[in-house]
């Protein structure tokens, strides 16, 4: 197999925060022992309740945060060990479309412009030059090139997330992270900005992190996914196989809560309890607090997550031997 793009091993990012005003201080712990890896090309999902970390592992993967431990190589390098110049050359290569993609945009800015600001930033091109790729950008996320004279509010949100992909590959990267890439958007219109993106992929061989609380989204897009469950990837695979044939817990409730009769939305609902805190998680399995299958030994003894079946890795000891009958 060829070597993958991105190679993330036991990384763990961990807050200290002070339990209210005058309390002590505590550790959340936000990513705790997460390994996985991307091949160029392909499009891997990473699902999971609010809270399970998501955020904080894309945001490391950005260079935002310094892990706690634990490595993250892109392309075979160590991201954080960069000297300057690979740094700022290699931050081209990883790039962030949002659920959002205005949220932290002056909305005075016209859209050629907040399009041609990482190529300000990034390249050194002329004006003509500049000018010449923002139409090409707008032509290849499906709009015209008179759009940039526009400003953010005269656009719909299904516009305004194409804005935010021509944005984030103006810079030609070989890696996006798709955070929530459609869940502010109507349902006609997620379909559509879905589309974009596969077809982007293929034309332009990128390699897609979707993060989403979306199954059928996840279904949709990637070859592979992840399941994340406070913190630790409870179950990661390929698509087909942990979509007929999951083994943990979290997994088979989380499938069981997408209705039928709609596949496009779903809601973590489905059982009792909340997700415990990411500060002093539990000692044994996360997910034991709610887990219907439980056993004592579950409560304390620390689950790793092994590979069961070929390409097929999971944290629980009951689902790897496939003794829960649901
Ligand atoms: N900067 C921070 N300081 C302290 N705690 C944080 C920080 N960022 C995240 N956390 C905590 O880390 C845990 C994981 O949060 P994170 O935002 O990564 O989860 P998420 O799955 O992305 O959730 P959401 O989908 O709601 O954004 C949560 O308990 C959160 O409160």
């Amino acid at each position: 197999m060829a070597t993958p793009i991105l190679e993330v091993e036991q990384l763990k990012k961990f807050f200290s925060v002070r339990n209210g005003w005058f309390g002590k201080m505590q550790t959340v712990h936000a990513v705790d022992d997460v390994s996985f890896s991307l091949q160029e090309g392909e499009c891997f999902g990473l699902v999971g309740e609010s809270g399970c970390g998501k955020s904080t592992l894309s945001r490391t993967l950005l260079k935002l945060y310094a892990p706690t431990t634990g490595t993250i190589r892109f392309n075979g390098q160590d991201l954080f060990s960069l000297n300057k110049r690979d740094a700022r050359k290699n931050s081209k290569n990883i790039q962030m479309v949002f659920q959002d993609p205005f949220w932290s945009i002056n909305p005075k800015m016209k859209i050629g412009a907040i399009i041609e600001e990482p190529l300000l930033t990034h390249m050194r091109l002329s004006f003509t030059e500049r000018e010449h790729k923002v139409r090409e950008l707008l032509e290849q996320v499906g709009l015209p090139a008179d759009f940039a004279g526009r400003f953010p509010h005269q656009l719909s949100g299904g516009q305004r997330q194409r804005v935010g992909i021509a944005r984030a590959i103006a810079l030609d990267p070989r890696l996006v992270i798709l955070d929530e890439p459609t869940s502010a958007l109507d349902m006609s219109v997620q379909a559509q900005i879905l589309n974009l993106l596969k077809d982007l992929q293929e034309k332009k061989n990128l390699t897609y992190l979707l993060v989403s609380h979306d199954l059928s989204v996840i279904k949709h897009m990637c070859s592979r996914l992840a399941v994340m469950y406070l913190g630790q990837i409870v179950e990661m695979g390929s698509t087909e196989e942990i979509f007929n044939d999951p083994l943990h817990p979290y997994t088979k409730l989380l499938l069981q809560s997408l209705p039928v009769i709609d596949e496009t939305e779903f809601a973590l609902t489905f059982y009792e309890g909340e997700m415990p805190k990411a500060v002093n998680p539990p000692p044994g399995c996360r997910f034991a607090t709610r887990c219907p299958y439980h056993m004592d030994i579950c409560q304390t003894e620390p689950q790793e997550l092994r590979e069961v079946r070929p390409g097929h890795w999971l944290r629980c000891q009951i689902g790897a031997a496939n003794e829960i009958k649901m």
